[in-house]
């Protein structure tokens, strides 16, 4: 049983006709939107905005009608994965590197439900490394900045280049041990120049659903 399937396919109960829909980034919401697709294959009428150009590319090729910001500016209901849910529902986001459009998507969303499989929950966030997305001008005092923050930065890269996100930025992972104190570290990490955003998602999440590997699902809410 794929405990992300089964979390993501029950999020998409919640969807109802009329609503504009966030989707999601990631291995996770990629089941939620293939649901959403079947669903609007069978007549369910909605409208989507993706939080990245793969989930965007997902839902055309499915057939979900797509709308811009330029078109609405309140989202009815996001439906996305994370890396970590802590106790609180705070967040660890952007292992795809997608956090940006994910907090932009999700602060525009009337209710935002959070898609997971049991792995992805802790007593404390900080064992996944942080994404911090940051403009790639001036990227090495940026990098030392965060390092003297306590944090030991690591350029994203794949296959030996470096990750570019869906906004041309770079993303950089690390590690700040256990997460006290989430917001305090939000605002400090989003002071610093260069920073664009980090991939905590602090006090935005009111439901998740969590599958687990034998079939079993459970909502958390607050
Ligand atoms: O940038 C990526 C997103 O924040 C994903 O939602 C997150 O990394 C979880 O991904 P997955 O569902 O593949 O574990």
């Amino acid at each position: 049983m794929d405990a992300k399937r089964i979390a993501a396919e029950r999020a998409v109960d919640y969807i109802q006709d009329g609503m504009i829909v966030g989707l999601g980034t990631g291995s996770t919401a990629y089941w939620a939107i293939q649901k959403l697709g079947l669903k609007v294959q069978g007549g369910l009428q909605i409208k989507a905005i993706a939080t990245s150009v793969q989930s965007e590319e997902l839902a055309r090729n499915l057939g979900i009608p797509l709308v811009s910001f330029a078109e609405m500016n309140e989202i009815d209901m996001t439906i996305d994965g994370a890396d970590e849910v802590d106790q609180e529902l705070n967040l660890i986001k952007g292992g795809g590197g997608a956090l940006l459009r994910e907090k932009i998507v999700a602060a525009a969303s009337k209710q935002f439900i959070v898609i997971v499989d049991e792995s992805k929950l802790v007593k404390r966030l900080g064992t996944f490394p942080l994404p911090v997305e940051i403009v790639p001008f001036g990227h090495e005092v940026t990098i030392k900045k965060l390092y003297d923050l306590g944090y030991e930065p690591r350029l994203r890269k794949i296959d030996n280049e470096t990750f570019v996100t869906d906004n041309g930025n770079y993303i950089v992972d690390g590690h700040f041990g256990d997460i006290e104190a989430p917001q305090e570290l939000h605002n400090k990490l989003n002071l610093i120049p260069g920073v664009v955003d980090n991939g905590l998602f602090v006090n935005m999440t009111r439901r998740v659903v969590v599958g687990y590997q034998d079939g079993e699902i459970s909502e958390l809410e607050k």
